[in-house]
């Protein structure tokens, strides 16, 4: 197998001083006495990625990912190990294009024309190109250093690309860009690059599942995990999220992070409404199982809580609510209207629920659910008793099949006749 990137045996040390002082304290020792520790951004660090395809790089921050890719593009040398780069490499690190700040966006195309040696009518033709993608107007005529961060991301992913490279490397530069912008950089990538290696560090699995083949996940400077898509996004959320409830809990005593993640508390001031009916613990599932990260179209999901009712009931309505990240509901039922007998209560004291739906296809991207007690006859004229906001975030994927728009409702039949 022919590869583009080879990636062996790599670390990256830091010597890190606690003072300045230090550092020129160590220089004139002279018993060659050292004054600092070192710090292993990566360490031991190997892969191999075949020509053509997509990897992506996962972790939280500082576990390494920028450091390893600075390395790979040659922007900072290794300490131990080698890295072997076959082809033409384009990349877009942090933001840092390798474009003049004073220069206007034209200068700073012609300077990569002239970097990547393209002659005159080679260069025109990019030129023209590169300006129809950032597409920003007459901005492409001001100095770089007036941009805004998306125009920035525009011009440096429309240089990157037209250059031809055998191998791209985005590391974040894309997520400050317009949605609509990330969309068409995400469709290129996919459908225009094929041939080309690419490396993506990202924060949007749903990015990450359209794109790559393969997904390294890495912590503190190593990676923990090679394989395929799937399993490296579960295996990154899981991270994040014992990370979240590590900092949210961290005077507990946690032995079993993912089981005491199943059933969370809440705290009463975070609940809304009459408070005579409270939610006080939930728990969600996704077929059975602790939530792995993400929820596909057909997966069932299992909202289940405690609560507590300070009197008898005879028409308590149980519902739910699912907004996307602009608070606009997408999704959302309640009782009344989905079983349409009132869930009656015969005392005071605890109870355990239980609801249940299949999670529709709906536009990847993550969601926010709020659950909610009611108390009354009518589906809109109720008294709110208990209102738990964006409670469960979710992130929806569909590394199956295209969603066209926010929700798709699938067509159930479709017939042509000769007329
Ligand atoms: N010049 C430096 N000197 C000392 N330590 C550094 C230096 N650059 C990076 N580090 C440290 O190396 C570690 C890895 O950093 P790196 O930027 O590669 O992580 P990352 O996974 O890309 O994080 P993020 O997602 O926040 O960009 C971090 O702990 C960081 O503080």
């Amino acid at each position: 197998m022919e590869y583009s990137i080879e990636v062996t045996n790599v670390t990256k040390v830091y010597k890190l001083y606690n003072k300045p002082i230090d550092r020129l304290l160590e220089l004139i020792n002279p018993f060659k006495k050292s004054y600092c520790r070192d710090f292993y951004a990566t360490e031991n660090i190997s892969f191999s990625i075949p020509k053509g395809e997509c990897w992506a790089i996962l972790g939280k921050n500082g576990s390494g990912k920028s450091t390893l890719l600075k390395m790979i593009t040659g922007v900072l040398k290794q300490t131990e190990g080698e890295i072997k780069v076959d082809g033409k490499l384009a990349a877009l690190l942090e933001l840092g294009a390798g474009f003049n700040m004073e220069y206007t966006g034209i200068e700073n195309i012609d300077l990569s024309m002239a970097i990547y040696d393209y002659d005159k009518i080679a260069a025109d033709e990019k030129k023209e190109k590169i300006i129809e993608f950032a597409d920003i107007g007459n901005f492409i005529n001001q100095p770089v250093k007036t941009y805004s961060s998306g125009m920035f991301a525009r011009l440096a992913f429309a240089v990157a690309i037209n250059v031809d490279p055998d191998i791209l490397i985005i590391d974040e530069a894309l997520s400050v860009g317009d949605i609509f912008f990330q969309q068409k950089c995400n469709i290129y990538m996919k459908e225009k690059m094929e041939g080309t290696t690419r490396i993506l560090v990202s924060h949007d699995m749903n990015a990450v599942t359209a794109m790559a083949n393969k997904v390294i996940v890495m912590e503190n400077g190593k990676i923990i995990f090679i394989g395929n898509t799937l399993d490296g996004i579960e295996m990154y959320t899981k991270i994040m999220h014992s990370e979240v409830f590590a900092v949210t809990n961290k005077d507990e005593d946690i032995k079993d992070s993912s089981s005491a993640l199943d059933e969370i508390n809440i705290e009463e001031e975070h609940l809304g409404g009459a408070k005579e009916f409270i939610i006080r613990s939930y728990k969600f599932l996704v077929n059975g199982e602790s939530y792995k990260g993400f929820i596909e179209a057909g997966d069932k999901l299992s909202l289940s809580f405690n609560i507590y009712a300070s009197r008898p009931s005879k028409n308590l309505i149980f519902g739910y609510l699912c907004n996307d990240k602009f608070g606009n509901s997408i999704i959302g039922e309640n009782t009344i209207t989905s079983i349409k007998t009132p869930i009656e209560i015969s005392s005071t004291g605890d109870y355990k629920c239980q609801m249940e739906l299949i999670w529709p296809e709906v536009k990847p991207q993550h969601y926010f659910i709020t659950l909610g007690i009611g108390e009354g006859h009518h589906e809109f004229q109720h008294t709110i008793q208990c209102w738990l906001q964006n409670v469960i975030n979710i992130e929806a994927i569909s590394p199956r099949k295209t969603i066209h728009a926010l929700i798709n409702n699938p067509i159930t039949s479709f017939d042509i006749k000769k007329i």
